[in-house]
């Protein structure tokens, strides 16, 4: 490929910071501005070089041709019931966004009670979340514009579908919960962000502190809300609130960061006379007595019977269990679930009055119980196949609960399971079957990879049926490692047609940082022992080498945000095991990221730089600050860094673009611009969406133009070739 024309950025040598005595220079400081027509200008001539070299890759418009052919199915969600009636999302195929209906009951007529798509013209307002009244009455829900993390709430009557004026601005990570009373609910927001001349939210990089809790009644103005809980001394504290199955308690959760820990605080609600009223206009918080009043664990509320409430927790258990603690005797816990040997406890759902419905995870795959709510015993194993039960609809008061479920074959199965009979049955409701996909041509299997520490990592591969392991195949290599998240089974429509049509092998490695078997992998993937995961990806890598699934030169890795800082950081440490590197949203300027929106919340798996031990655990991996010249560093065998991607977008406010506009233009100086004859002549390239955010709400033609841009860059970058 001929030498690219990168732009040159300005390197403001100035500044210099200094962390703990050690001197760090930071030359494109300025582009954490994105206000400032420099930046701007740098984000276009970042765009002109790459839609000159997007349009050198050939297989672009096929698979975008072919992904949107794949993509055109209908997609249902699982129905869940409130008051007497059943709600449920569904996509015909290419809507932007996914349409809410209602009907009386399961066999009803639907009727669109909800649709996104009518509130923009580009499909880039999305529905955040909802939540509908104990009876039905209401729906309250969250807007967002280009996949901010800002929300907007509205309020509609079911009934006649007429939205009232309520209108809540600067809510985010919020939950919403209604009182049983209908009358209104509980959101969290923080203070209005300083709005300068054409204000866009979602683009600003200030920092989202002082959380509090409100209570909106319906029919009146945000101003008028009531103020429930906030702790100006904790400025990073979190806030979410729930009313119990009964009405009677207000639970609220404290959190200040991402580790799986809370406190617990609840409020007697039946103690009040007339509801919330009383506390309109009062300036006093809510009454709350602490249950937990410490970050030592997390607790999830199953149910309670009165004061008996039945948490999920991580107490003493790092692979969960389910404990029950009465509020009038609140020093004693019993267990109710005792932590499994193996297995890590997932979710639990009160069902059918006296049940619960429990998913484990052993070894990323998922099992399904059904045990007594009381003793915990366990009555019923539901059998599913390999793969992820993505979601559980169920209440304590319903005896009929849906089961959603996918795998990397199974584009997705929604079960109706009824639980009144004695088998309980779980019958297909719902099945989606994506055109020109045949699961007969693939097989899945699991391999377990000594990492450089010996211990095993599980990696999922899907293939093509028989593939001869002779390292020709074309790879591509996903994982994510952090906050706890487990990377399960899951079906993806363009990743079909790379197998397909490129005859990719696609794999996902399930590296330490994640959930897979508890808080000690999470752990063991987090602060001074992040390396874990970026010595456990490369062994991953090594592995689909060494066995012959692929070759360095036809190895692509791919991540996103927390996995985007594992790309950038493996292809600093290990340039020549990648042909190809696709990097998300990436976190990857590890010494300031703490200071931008939500960015604080992280110090739980990143630690911060603010402290010196921590600094220097940061320093030796953060992408930004590890970029350097392998053919300077192994002049005995001359190698550049793989063909790069760097993905973000204008309303990314959970990873703020600054991360990669700051390490793409590193990059670029270091390994191509400044050398004339560089060896570097693999493409550094950043592909820079507008109206866009982190990822969720995404509307499926972004999604379709995306898969199409990184996905014909990988296949020339890897040499693939395509087969109809
Ligand atoms: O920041 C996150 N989640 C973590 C997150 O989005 N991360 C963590 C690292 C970068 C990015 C990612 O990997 O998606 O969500 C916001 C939130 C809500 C409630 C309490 C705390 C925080």
């Amino acid at each position: 490929n001929q030498p690219l024309h990168y732009p040159t950025a300005r390197r403001d040598v100035s500044v210099i910071d200094d962390y703990h005595g050690v001197k760090i220079a930071d030359p494109y400081r300025w582009l954490e501005d994105p206000d400032a027509e420099e930046v701007k200008e740098f984000v276009q001539e970042q765009v002109t070089l790459t839609e000159s070299v997007l349009k050198t890759c050939d297989t672009r418009e096929k698979l975008r041709e072919k992904i949107t052919k794949s993509f055109d199915h209908p997609r249902y969600y699982a129905p869940f019931k409130r008051g007497n009636k059943y709600f449920y999302f569904y996509n015909t195929g290419l809507q932007a966004q996914d349409v809410l209906y209602v009907q009386d009951c399961l066999e009803g007529e639907p009727e669109v009670l909800l649709d996104p798509n009518g509130f923009s013209e580009d499909g880039t307002v999305s529905l955040n979340t909802l939540t509908i009244s104990e009876d039905a009455k209401y729906l309250a829900y969250g807007l967002s514009t280009s996949g901010s993390d800002w929300i907007t709430i509205k309020v509609m009557h079911v009934e006649n579908k007429i939205v009232e004026a309520d209108t809540l601005k600067w809510v985010k990570f919020t939950s919403i919960s209604w009182t049983h009373d209908s009358k209104g609910f509980f959101y969290s927001r923080y203070p209005a962000p300083k709005e300068g001349e054409n204000f866009d939210a979602g683009t600003e990089t200030d920092a989202s502190l002082y959380h509090e809790l409100y209570y909106h009644f319906v029919g009146t103005d945000q101003a008028e809300d009531i103020l429930c809980w906030r702790d100006p001394e904790n400025p990073k504290y979190m806030f979410g609130a729930g009313v119990t199955d009964d009405g009677k308690y207000l639970l609220l959760y404290i959190t200040e960061s991402c580790d799986p820990v809370n406190k617990v605080y609840y409020c007697d609600m039946s103690a009040f006379s007339d509801g919330l009223e009383g506390f309109r206009g009062r300036t006093d918080l809510l009454p709350f007595v602490k249950l937990i009043d410490n970050f030592d664990a997390q607790y999830q509320h199953i149910a309670n019977d009165d004061t008996e409430f039945t948490f999920l927790a991580n107490k003493d258990a790092p692979k969960y269990k389910v404990v029950r603690v009465d509020l009038k005797d609140p020093g004693s816990w019993i267990d109710v679930v005792p932590e499994s040997e193996k297995d890590v406890l997932e979710s639990a759902c009160a069902v059918n009055g006296d049940k619960m419905i429990v998913s484990y995870l052993r070894d990323v795959k998922y099992v399904l119980q059904i045990r007594d709510l009381k003793t915990g015993s366990l009555l019923r194993q539901l059998h599913i196949d390999i793969g992820s039960v993505t979601g559980i609809s169920a209440r304590r008061k319903d005896s009929i609960v849906f089961i959603s479920f996918a795998s990397f074959l199974t584009p997705g199965i929604i079960y109706q399971c009824n639980l009144d009979t004695e088998v309980p049955d779980m019958k297909i409701f719902r099945e989606i079957t994506v055109p020109g996909f045949d699961r007969t041509e693939f097989q899945v299997n699991q391999v377990f990879v000594p990492s450089q520490d010996g211990t095993t990592i599980p990696m999922f591969i899907v293939a093509r049926k028989n593939i001869k392991l002779d390292g020709s195949h074309p790879c591509l290599l996903y994982a994510y490692g952090g906050f706890n998240i487990s990377i399960t089974p899951s079906f993806s429509v363009s990743r079909t047609v790379l197998t397909r049509h490129l005859g990719a092998v696609f794999c996902i490695a399930n590296i330490r940082g994640g959930g897979e078997y508890g808080e000690e992998w999470h752990k063991a993937g987090s602060l001074a022992r992040k390396q874990n995961c970026f010595d456990d990806f490369i062994s991953a890598s090594e592995y689909l080498v060494s066995a012959g699934y692929t070759q360095p030169k036809k190895l692509c890795i791919e991540g996103g945000s927390n996995g985007g800082l594992l790309i950038g950081a493996c292809i600093n440490q290990r340039p020549d095991l990648f042909g190809c590197a696709l990097a998300h949203v990436g976190v990857m300027d590890m010494l300031r990221f703490h200071k931008f929106t939500i960015g604080h919340a992280w110090t739980s798996d990143f630690g911060c730089s603010d402290k010196k031990e921590e600094f220097g655990w940061l320093i030796k991996y953060s992408p930004l600050h590890n970029v350097r010249r392998p053919w300077e560093q192994h002049p005995e065998q001359p190698t550049q860094y793989p063909s790069t991607m760097l993905l973000t977008a204008d309303h990314d406010d959970r990873v703020v673009p600054l991360h990669s506009l700051k390490l793409l233009a590193t990059m670029q100086h270091i390994l191509c611009s400044s050398l004339k004859n560089s060896p570097q002549t693999n493409p550094i390239i950043g592909r820079i969406d507008c109206k866009a955010g982190h990822g969720a709400g995404r509307p499926t033609q972004k999604l379709i133009d995306q898969a199409a841009d990184r996905y014909s860059f990988m296949a020339k970058m890897l040499g693939a070739s395509w087969n109809e």
